[in-house]
């Protein structure tokens, strides 16, 4: 037998081999497999290509949502996984009786950079996140943000006198801005203060301003790793290191640079993360990169930085979109104060609540964390009864997943839900029991997750969303600038997995969400802008 003849015989056995697995891979998935009965996409069943390919073209949550139009409220949307569109099982896993048995699915590994290093939001084992959070929590509870406050509002600041510069440009062009920059400068800005005390300064300097870009970037790959856990065996960040200068690169060199520039620091200089976590979280054996405190400060930029400006433009464009909103949170937030610097933390900034139900709204309709956060009973779990999700008993080894932004325009909790309408949130404050009441739309609120693994930053994020607003509806009028579509033409002809309405602001989907706009147009309201320019025109 010829080389040539052994090497295609030997072609060919691999190939019948492979092509055997496969059929018996698949044929276990759709005949055999524990979740055989349940509905869903075809291909999902057999592979979890079918969501790898929706999170490739960054639309996986507004596929989700129509597979759940077609499939029902529990389908099968990966060969070992559930997904729901309930609040019963959204809630489910937080329960007392749940929560200690649950804990994020095995995907998570895919966002840790060495095999036994975790950082709070991939960790799976409960005690050592408990620990985790614990230390992570104190830079972020409601007292620590009172001493952060100044330094934020510092921030905030800059911002509106860069909004003043805006409105009192000449031309129409510079008058008119695309708020998703300032709004992801912002949020960059102030989380670098929080986590390091560094000054990132996006939003004076260009320098940093890739930071933004390389954390969408890596999103975008972790969220496809997420979905199709098999890519990960491709290893594209090994390639991308090799890339002088490549976004990854600089990244990491500044966040380096940040941690290096807060160790030379007393630890008491100032009460941000780094105090808080110091004691605790040290170098790795390697040196300072992958060590504890480089693995927390890789996912808490961009937790911190890139969510509340998400929240920020979805709110001012559908502030923009809705006049009669926009003028009902103005008359409250003009009524409360007496000054712009009087707006603070606080009982009066608190009670504000229509500013709060127009925080909501924008974060059920656009919500910065819009995907499936799979979840997996845990492999220390000592009870024997079974998990039970929304009345479903869950077979072992089956993820389990909530979808955000299919929940929050389910129509069972939300009609209606390609409307903006703050009232939602306001209208059942006297029917709290009540299913259609405010209780019964907060339980499939998901903006946050839920439980011991719900958001740390959630008392921050509101803070921040408040006092920004708030400010800046004290200052300036803005509306919607002209020419410009933003979430107009959502609909993509012939398709219908496009976003529910003209009205909605369009996120894309990479784990978290990405977007463009609103763009918008300041005028100065009346001189009350002089406080920001210390009295001068
Ligand atoms: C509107 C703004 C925000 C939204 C919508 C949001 C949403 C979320 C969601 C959905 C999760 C759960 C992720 C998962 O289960 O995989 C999460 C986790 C987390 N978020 Fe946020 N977040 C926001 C702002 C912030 C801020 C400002 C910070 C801190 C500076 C922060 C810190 C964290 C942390 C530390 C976790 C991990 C919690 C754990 O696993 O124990 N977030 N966030």
């Amino acid at each position: 037998m010829g080389f040539a003849t052994l090497l295609s015989s030997i072609g060919a056995s691999v190939a019948t081999v492979f092509v055997l697995y496969c059929a018996a891979l698949f044929g276990y998935r759709i005949l055999l497999h524990p979740l055989r009965s349940y509905p869903g996409p075809f291909l999902a069943k057999l592979s979890d290509s079918y969501a790898g390919f929706y999170a490739l073209t960054w639309r996986l949550h507004l596929v989700t949502r129509r597979d759940h139009l077609k499939y029902g409220p529990v389908m099968r949307y990966g060969p070992n996984r559930l997904v729901f569109n309930s609040a019963a099982a959204f809630r489910g896993w937080p329960m007392p009786m749940h929560s200690e048995r649950v804990t994020k699915s095995e995907v998570y590994r895919v966002t840790q950079q060495l095999e036994n290093v975790y950082n709070v939001f991939n960790v799976r084992d409960r005690a050592e996140h408990r620990l985790k959070r614990k230390l992570i929590g104190r830079a972020v509870t409601e007292q620590s943000m009172r001493s952060f406050e100044p330094t934020m509002t510092a921030q905030i600041e800059i911002f509106l006198r860069q909004v003043l510069q805006a409105a009192q440009a000449r031309t129409t062009s510079e008058r008119m801005v695309n708020m998703t920059q300032p709004f992801k400068y912002l949020g960059y800005d102030i989380v670098g203060h929080l986590a390091f005390g560094y000054p990132l300064k996006l939003q004076t300097d260009d320098s940093n301003r890739f930071v933004v870009k390389a954390n969408a970037y890596g999103n975008f790959r972790l969220n496809m790793y997420m979905q199709w856990p098999l890519l990960r065996h491709l290893r594209i960040e090994s390639v991308l290191d090799l890339l002088p200068n490549g976004l990854r690169v600089r990244l990491f060199n500044l966040i380096e640079t940040m941690i290096k520039a807060r160790l030379a620091q007393d630890k008491d200089a100032r009460r941000d993360l780094f105090f808080y976590a110091a004691d605790d979280f040290r170098e790795g054996n390697d040196g300072l990169r992958l060590g504890n405190l480089w693995t927390e400060a890789i996912f808490f930029l961009p937790a911190g930085g890139d969510t509340t400006s998400t929240a920020l433009a979805s709110l001012f464009f559908y502030l923009s979109r809705n006049p009669v909103c926009y003028a009902k949170l103005c008359d409250e937030i003009r009524t409360t104060f007496r000054s712009g610097a009087d707006i603070r933390g606080g009982p009066q900034l608190a009670g504000c609540s229509y500013l709060r139900a127009c925080i909501d709204e924008a974060l059920r309709m656009s919500p910065p964390v819009p995907g499936t956060l799979w979840r997996q009973l845990a492999y220390d779990d000592p009870h024997t009864e079974p998990w039970v999700v929304d009345g479903h008993v869950i077979p072992s080894g089956t993820e389990v997943g909530v979808n955000i932004y299919a929940l929050h325009h389910n129509e069972e909790y939300f009609p209606d839900p390609f409307s903006f309408k703050p009232e939602r949130w306001l209208a059942a404050n006297d029917d709290r029991g009540g299913e259609s009441g405010k209780a019964g739309i907060h339980n499939a609120f998901a903006a946050f997750s839920a439980g011991p693994r719900g958001c740390a930053g959630k008392a921050m994020a509101y803070l921040e969303a408040s006092l920004v607003t708030a400010r800046t509806l004290w200052y300036f009028d803005f509306e919607a600038a002209p020419g410009r579509a933003d979430g107009k033409g959502a609909r993509t002809r012939g398709r219908t997995d496009g976003h529910g309405s003209e009205g909605e602001f369009r996120l894309y989907d990479v784990f978290i969400s990405i977007h463009n706009g609103p763009h918008l147009a300041f005028r100065t309201r009346g001189d009350y802008y002089r406080e920001l320019t210390g009295g001068e025109l």
